[in-house]
């Protein structure tokens, strides 16, 4: 009889194990993360439509037939999927996405000339992007000056579900805040370009959530019962219905064309200060980063810029109470908008006994400076800068003449003018015509004298680039200076795409050996947006670890398209896929029709409840499967036997050391004594 020898098996036993566990660690990680991080479609049909934002009927560029256009919401490490279709018709149209990091898809970042073409009237762009950071952001065209001419929504990133935010909050309010010009944005660019220069001047109204008041004086507005002031849907007052004792967190971006805005939730120290109200802020984000939270009764915030707040509603449940948002930085001819906390069950049109908060005052800039310079990271940013530079580069702003008589703004004596075949296909696939390829100055003369008008007012105009190696530190300083005007300088928010960056300090004058001493390395913010005060600087780091091209500009809108902005080119030959629509145009246009970006899945496989069964289902056949082998091979019941060319009965008569033999004989005649 042969003796039942120690079972072999085919897959060596310690391997089925290790691929028994990883089977069940891979499929519940791959269904776990699907589960939790979704992809979110979005559809934006963006037009001309006719709108009312201040009462004042005009034409708004919106998106779905609404403005601003609708909220994007997505949690941490989502996928954001928007398809843009264009029904303007005759222009152009690209949307950024602020704020958002674009990590491997540089092609979606959405700026004319820079990632991509301007999407042609009638046809569509699909942007896919993941958001791997949590924070309040927006959207906005960047092409042209589409943003002044209201092309813009929110996008807010929430903590992946289940986790929680450092701080607590009963309730959330989501503000974006715009300023508005009833002269059209095509008015405003042919103003801008001609000879003499026609300025935009100041906003006629500032938005709140794309609603304002036009000459009514927003208490009189609020006022139901007031003639003068028709209460149109589109431009109803703002109300925010609160409910007493409780925390709300508000986030606040401000996507303005121009104006620095104030906004001011109480009087402070007043003599009959027991009639005005005291909330207070705590502010606990910035530009989607945590920041050492500190208390204030207004912020400034500079186009570009989010600030989330907490206001907990602890003042007298029997009244109303108002916040004012107004001008800062240039002498405003704009109204403060009004904002009403109506708390409830109050009604609405119970007007608030104590006055508006005042904005303080537009040139008092010790005080914007000493609210700007208290934002610093929080301890829990675990992101700290590296401690020095490989690179820097200093940026010279000057408001400039061209050719004599057209007003620029130049950035070390170049104003950019972008070129028609966006830089980076033009740098991925080596295009040199296509930009000048003298590399832009790194700094400006040494005795340039910042606090006079520039001795020669000539600049160049260009579209040169700073490029960075992968890696490289980068520390830019950005100087103010005195612009065309004696004794006026001018304050300029200045944003990077694809970066976060530290804001290692500012100060006042030309920067110095002395400043760089006393830059802050400890716990500089991290922003995407930051000031440049009067006659001051700002030094900021980053890392060029984002392989792209980004543009780092002048948020004001004119500024923009007066030049004001530097091209940053990072490591381009790392950049993977683009998709080719967004090269179709300059001299990356291919002669034969460039196919349309595929449009991702249809959107029920990311139905995560749809993902968790595909992923027990390959769990179970897995275990199953596992099971089958284990089992076999532990009770002897070896039915792969025939596929080695054995029978059963035979199998059982084979001796260990024959499973060595490449091929068992059929016909054994060996037997055991
Ligand atoms: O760029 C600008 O031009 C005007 C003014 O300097 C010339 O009219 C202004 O206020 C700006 O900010």
């Amino acid at each position: 009889m042969a003796k039942v020898a120690n079972q072999p098996s085919l897959i060596p036993m310690p391997f089925l194990v290790i691929f028994f566990v990883f089977s069940i660690f891979f499929g519940f990680g791959i269904t776990l993360s699907k589960a939790v991080s979704q992809t979110r479609y979005y559809k934006f049909e963006v037009e001309y439509m006719f709108w009312s934002p201040d009462c004042i009927e005009n034409i708004v560029m919106g998106i779905n037939g609404t403005f601003p256009g609708p909220p994007i919401r997505a949690n941490v490490n989502d996928t954001v999927v928007v398809e843009v279709i264009n029904n303007l018709s005759t222009e152009g149209v690209v949307i950024h996405w602020h704020g958002i990091l674009q990590r491997g898809s540089p092609w979606a970042d959405g700026t004319a000339s820079i990632s991509q073409c301007p999407i042609n009237p009638g046809e569509n762009f699909t942007y896919e992007f993941k958001v791997d950071k949590p924070g309040t952001y927006f959207y906005h065209g960047h092409f042209g000056m589409q943003r002044a001419a209201g092309l813009y929504g929110s996008l807010i990133v929430d903590l992946e579900e289940g986790k929680k935010e450092p701080f607590q909050y009963d309730e959330e309010i989501n503000l974006l805040l715009s300023d508005w010009w009833h002269a059209s944005v095509h008015e405003q660019e042919v103003g801008l370009k001609s000879n003499p220069m026609r300025w935009v001047g100041e906003p006629q109204t500032i938005l709140i959530n794309g609603t304002g008041q036009f000459n009514c004086t927003s208490l009189e507005k609020y006022n139901t019962s007031s003639e003068h002031c028709e209460w149109k849907d589109q431009c109803a007052p703002f109300v925010l219905k609160v409910e007493p004792n409780k925390t709300y967190r508000i986030r606040i971006a401000s996507t303005t064309s121009l104006a620095a805005l104030n906004f001011a939730i109480s009087k402070k120290f007043h003599h009959f200060s027991f009639l005005f109200q005291n909330h207070t802020m705590l502010v606990v984000e910035a530009d989607g980063n945590y920041v050492q939270q500190f208390v204030t009764s207004d912020i400034d915030i500079y186009s570009g810029e989010s600030y989330s707040v907490l206001v907990t509603t602890n003042q007298s449940t029997t009244q109303n109470y108002w916040a004012s948002i107004g001008v800062r930085g240039r002498e405003p001819k704009t109204s403060p908008a009004l904002l009403l906390f109506n708390y409830l069950p109050n009604s609405v049109a119970k007007l608030p006994i104590s006055p508006p908060p005042e904005i303080p005052k537009w040139n008092d800039y010790d005080r914007s400076k000493n609210f700007t310079y208290r934002v610093l990271a929080s301890a829990m940013n675990t992101t700290k800068p590296p401690p020095i530079f490989t690179r820097r580069i200093s940026l010279l702003n000057t408001q400039n003449l061209m050719n004599g008589n057209f007003i620029k703004w130049a950035i070390n004596n170049i104003s950019l003018t972008l070129p028609s075949t966006p830089y980076l296909g033009a740098i991925k696939f080596g295009l040199n015509s296509t930009f000048n390829q003298t590399a832009p100055p790194e700094t400006f003369p040494k005795n340039y004298n910042i606090k006079i008008p520039p001795p020669n007012p000539n600049t160049n105009t260009g579209n040169s680039v700073y490029r960075f190696r992968s890696g490289e530190i980068v520390d830019v300083i950005l100087q103010n200076a005195n612009a065309l005007s004696n004794n006026t300088s001018e304050i300029h928010p200045w944003h990077l795409h694809g970066h976060d960056f530290w804001v290692l300090g500012y100060g006042e004058g030309k920067f110095s050996d002395e400043d760089e001493t006393k830059l802050n390395l400890k716990n500089p913010p991290l922003k995407n947006t930051v000031v440049i005060f009067p006659f001051g600087w700002t030094a900021i780091r980053f890392v060029a670890d984002n392989p792209g091209v980004w543009i780092f500009h002048c948020h004001i809108e004119p500024h923009l398209d007066m030049g004001m902005g530097v091209i940053f080119a990072e490591a381009v030959e790392k950049v993977r896929e683009i998709p080719p629509y967004a090269l179709a145009c300059g001299r990356t246009a291919t002669p034969q029709v460039v196919p349309i970006i595929p449009r991702p899945n249809p959107p029920g496989l990311d139905n995560p409840y749809y993902i968790i069964w595909i992923g027990l289902v390959i769990f179970l056949c897995v275990i199953g499967l596992c099971y089958v082998c284990l089992y076999r091979i532990r009770f002897n019941n070896l039915s792969w036997r025939p596929y080695l060319g054995i029978s059963e009965s035979q199998s059982n008569q084979i001796e260990f050391s024959d499973l060595s033999q490449s091929n068992p004989n059929p016909n054994p005649t060996h037997e055991e004594p």
